[in-house]
C-alpha cells in the first residue's frame, strides 16, 4: 500500500511522523514537495521518498492533498491526469468535496479530513466526511490511517467539518495560546523562563491527564480546585469578568465562519 502526500508542510509532517511511529513503513509513504530543504528533512527524519511536483506521481492507493486551501485548485488541476483511480483525501480547510471533485474532472472518490498537529505524537483528533460514492474499503483505509495518529470521528454532514476545524483543527493553537499566557503569568510572578515553562506545561499535562482519567466533568474538576473565599475563586472571577469563556466560544465561531468562507471563495472559481 502506498500513500502519496501532495505537500510536505507542517500538517503533512505531523501525520507522517505519527504514521511512521505507529508502524506504517517509510516505503508506504511518498511526498511531493517543491521545497528541496523540506524534501531532505522529510527523508532524513522519516526515511520516506520525496519528489518535486514536476516528477510523475508513483502509483498509489491514496493521494492526500496537504497544500494550502488557496493552492489546492492549481495543484489539483495539475495532477488530475495522474490520480489513476486512487482514493483522494483532502485536509485543506474549507474546501468542499464537490469543489475538489470538479477540479479533478468530476472525480468521485474523495474523503475530506480535518486532522490536527498532535498527530505527530499520535494524540491527534481528526474528523472525516465521505460522500456515498466512497466505498467501505476507502472508509476503512481512511479510518486506519487516522486511527494511527490519534482519535477520529466520521461525520454525516459535510458542514460539520467546518465545526471540527474550529474546535480540534485550530484548537491546539488555542491551547498553546493559553500555555503561553500561563508562562507569561509565571514570569510576572518573578520565575525564570525554565521554571515558568515547567510550571505551565506540567500544570496542563497534569490537568489534562486528570480530566481524561476522571469520572468528573471539567466543571466539577474545576470546582474541586476552587475553595470558597480562596485564591482560585479570585482568578476564575477575573476570567469570568473578562468574559474569557464567551470569547473562546466566539473565537471558535470565527474559525468556523472562516472555514465556510474559504469554501465559498473556492466555489467562486467554479462559476466563471
Ligand atoms: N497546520 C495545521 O494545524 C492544519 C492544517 N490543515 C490544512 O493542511 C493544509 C496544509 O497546511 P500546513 O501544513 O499548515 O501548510 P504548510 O504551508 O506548512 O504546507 C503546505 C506545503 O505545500 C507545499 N506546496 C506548495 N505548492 C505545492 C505543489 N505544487 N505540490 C506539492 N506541494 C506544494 C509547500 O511548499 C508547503 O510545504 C492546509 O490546507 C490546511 O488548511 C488542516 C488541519 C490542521
Ligand atoms: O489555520 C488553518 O487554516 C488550518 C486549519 C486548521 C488548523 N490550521
Amino acid at each position: 500500500m502506498k500513500i502519496t502526500f501532495i505537500g510536505g508542510g507542517n500538517m503533512a509532517i505531523a501525520m507522517i511522523g505519527g504514521m511512521i511511529r505507529q508502524g506504517f513503513t517509510a516505503a508506504q509513504i511518498h511526498v511531493v514537495e517543491p521545497d528541496a530543504l523540506k524534501r531532505e528533512q522529510l527523508s532524513a527524519d522519516f526515511g520516506v521518498s520525496c519528489s518535486d511536483p514536476e516528477t510523475a506521481l508513483p502509483q498509489s492507493e491514496a493521494i492526500l492533498f496537504a497544500v494550502k486551501p488557496q493552492q489546492l485548485q492549481a495543484v489539483a488541476k495539475s495532477l488530475r491526469q495522474q490520480i489513476n483511480g486512487a482514493l483522494v483525501i483532502s485536509i485543506a480547510a474549507g474546501i468542499r468535496v464537490e469543489t475538489l471533485s470538479q477540479w479533478l474532472d468530476a472525480y468521485p472518490r474523495i474523503v475530506r479530513v480535518m486532522p490536527n498537529t498532535p498527530a505527530l505524537v499520535q494524540e491527534g483528533m481528526s474528523g472525516a466526511y465521505a460522500t456515498s460514492e466512497v466505498n467501505a474499503a476507502d472508509r476503512e483505509l481512511t479510518g486506519r490511517m487516522l486511527a494511527a495518529i490519534g482519535e477520529m470521528v466520521w461525520v454525516e454532514k459535510e458542514s460539520d467539518i467546518d465545526g471540527i476545524t474550529a474546535i480540534s483543527g485550530s484548537g491546539p493553537a488555542y491551547v498553546f495560546y493559553f500555555m503561553e499566557a500561563l508562562q507569561a503569568a509565571a514570569r510576572a510572578q518573578g520565575f525564570g523562563p525554565e521554571i515558568a515553562r515547567k510550571l505551565a506545561y506540567q500544570t496542563f499535562a497534569g490537568a489534562v491527564k486528570l480530566a481524561l482519567q476522571s469520572e468528573d466533568d471539567a466543571a466539577t474538576l474545576r470546582q474541586k480546585v476552587t475553595s470558597k473565599g480562596g485564591t482560585t475563586e479570585r482568578a476564575i472571577n477575573a476570567l469570568e469578568t473578562s468574559q474569557v469563556r464567551t470569547t473562546i466560544i466566539a473565537a471558535a465561531s470565527a474559525a468556523a465562519a472562516r472555514s465556510r468562507e474559504l469554501g465559498e471563495e473556492s466555489t467562486r472559481s467554479l462559476e466563471v
